[in-house]
């Protein structure tokens, strides 16, 4: 079985523009990996994907709230059991805080396990006088400047699906084995609260869920909740080729989903109405989502809603909106009133990064951490005065001290940037302003 000999509900696509897909140089080992993959087990089961739509539904009427975050771009090399650990570590440490402060279950959706591919706003990099093909994300070539490196390798792609399988396997690990018990992470929040110059802002906020705890404990309250999570994989579905490779249908109702992941959505650069992309997440029966920019109309908001979730249901369709934070109160509004009264059920998801970086004077691409509160702010303000639920944050971040983006309690600038400037692609909330994004935007719920 290849997948050209699929063709299944979400194949349409295959006759649409899709922009941002790699020129593969070498179309024979192609079609090799492409049939590989098509018969290579699923990453992710129908189940999961369907309980995260139930999940997302609680988000989508108000009763939950969603984190969602990882690297801008995974790559092979820095996959390791350490920085899964980590990334997950500082996932939940984020997701108790957000869970007592708006008293709410909190959905853990990683941009993890698949995020190889990104689309970029230019083909080429220059540098010192010599041009390249622009580094496409692991999935398709190498981040190293030379000509070699940076040639579209669709072996990649099976790197890709390999990496991703080795990441979730970890991640199902942490999140079942003890490592994610609620008592652990809330120690940790604790040593956070201790470490941190900020952390006498937080102290609070620690002390009453530490008061939380022991009062249920004090109950004998003991559910197994406290000491698994639930955690699901979500990655932008950029490749076509390989989302469509690893697309199955369920025997038992016909129903095609992604298996490449959980939650697979469209980005701000490939999201046009009429394109292969959107015409790929509407064939699909996994929970998806959009990013909307800043020049997202009502109009284009409530197409995709008719595309993408034409029975309205909760937690099938999420808008993950990056207007910057100087325009999220200007251009939210009108999204938020034209879907809202059209009664459509949608999660609503700020992701504060995208609309915000700028290059540095270094050279560096980065972000300043106010920009990023600021937007969350605004999110929040422009819901609250809609009535309408502000269901989630999305970041990318990582659970090393990396100093990409500026400001934070441990104060980067300009000049820290080069120390530890580890992202292959956009720059990362380091572990301190992760938690202090998350105890900041606690106080806003
Ligand atoms: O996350 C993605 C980046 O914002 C996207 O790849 C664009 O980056 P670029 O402008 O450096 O190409
Ligand atoms: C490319 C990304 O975002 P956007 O599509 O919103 O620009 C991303 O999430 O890394
Ligand atoms: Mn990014």
């Amino acid at each position: 079985m290849t997948s050209e000999l699929l063709h299944l509900p979400g194949e349409s696509w295959r006759d649409l523009p899709a922009g941002q897909q790699p020129d593969w140089p070498d179309q024979a080992a192609l079609r090799e990996v492409l049939a590989e993959l098509a018969i290579a087990p699923p990453l992710v089961y129908t189940e999961e994907c369907d309980r995260l739509t139930g999940q997302l539904g609680a988000v989508a009427r108000g009763e939950a709230f969603v984190l969602q975050g990882g690297d801008c771009a995974e790559t092979f090399a820095g996959m390791s059991a350490e920085a899964t650990k980590n990334k997950l570590k500082t996932l939940l440490q984020m997701a108790v805080v957000f869970t007592y402060a708006g008293s709410m279950p909190v959905v853990k959706l990683g941009r993890l396990a698949g995020q190889y591919a990104k689309p970029r706003s230019g083909s080429t990099e220059t540098k010192d006088g010599v041009t390249l093909p622009v580094y496409r994300g692991d999935a398709v070539n190498g981040f190293d400047f030379t000509a070699r490196s940076r040639e579209p390798d669709p072996r990649r792609l099976w790197r890709a699906y390999q990496s991703s399988a080795i990441t979730l396997n970890l991640v199902r690990a942490f999140a079942t084995g003890g490592y994610a018990s609620l008592d652990q992470v809330h120690a940790w929040n604790q040593d956070f609260v201790a470490d941190s110059p900020a952390g006498a802002r937080y102290d609070g906020l620690a002390r009453d869920i530490d008061r939380a705890l022991n009062f249920m404990r004090a109950c004998g309250a003991e559910p197994e909740q406290l000491h698994q999570v639930e955690f699901f994989a979500s990655h932008e579905g950029l490749l076509l080729d390989y989302e469509a490779a690893l697309t199955r249908v369920e025997p038992t109702t016909g129903a095609a989903y992604a298996t490449s992941g959980h939650l697979i959505w469209a980005g701000e650069r490939t999201r046009e109405l009429d394109g292969a992309h959107i015409a790929y997440l509407s064939g699909i029966n996994n929970p998806v989502a959009v990013k909307l920019g800043p020049s997202t109309t009502p109009e284009e908001a409530l197409a995709y809603a008719e595309a993408l979730n034409p029975r309205g249901e909760p937690g099938r369709l999420t808008f993950i909106t990056r207007m910057g934070a100087g325009r999220v109160r200007e251009r939210l509004p009108e999204l938020v009133k034209a879907v809202d009264a059209a009664g459509v059920p949608i999660v609503w998801i700020c992701d504060p990064m995208h609309g915000n970086t700028f290059t540095g004077p270094t050279g560096h691409k980065t972000r300043l951490f106010a920009d990023v509160l600021d937007e969350v702010r605004g999110f929040f303000e422009v819901h609250r005065a809609a009535g309408t639920h502000p269901g989630g944050i999305h970041v990318e971040f990582t659970g090393e001290d990396v100093t990409e983006c500026l400001g934070g309690g441990m104060e980067i600038l300009f000049h820290h940037l080069p120390d530890r400037y580890e992202s292959t692609c956009d720059p990362r909330l380091n572990r301190g302003q992760s938690l202090d994004l998350a105890f900041l935007a606690a106080q806003m719920l």
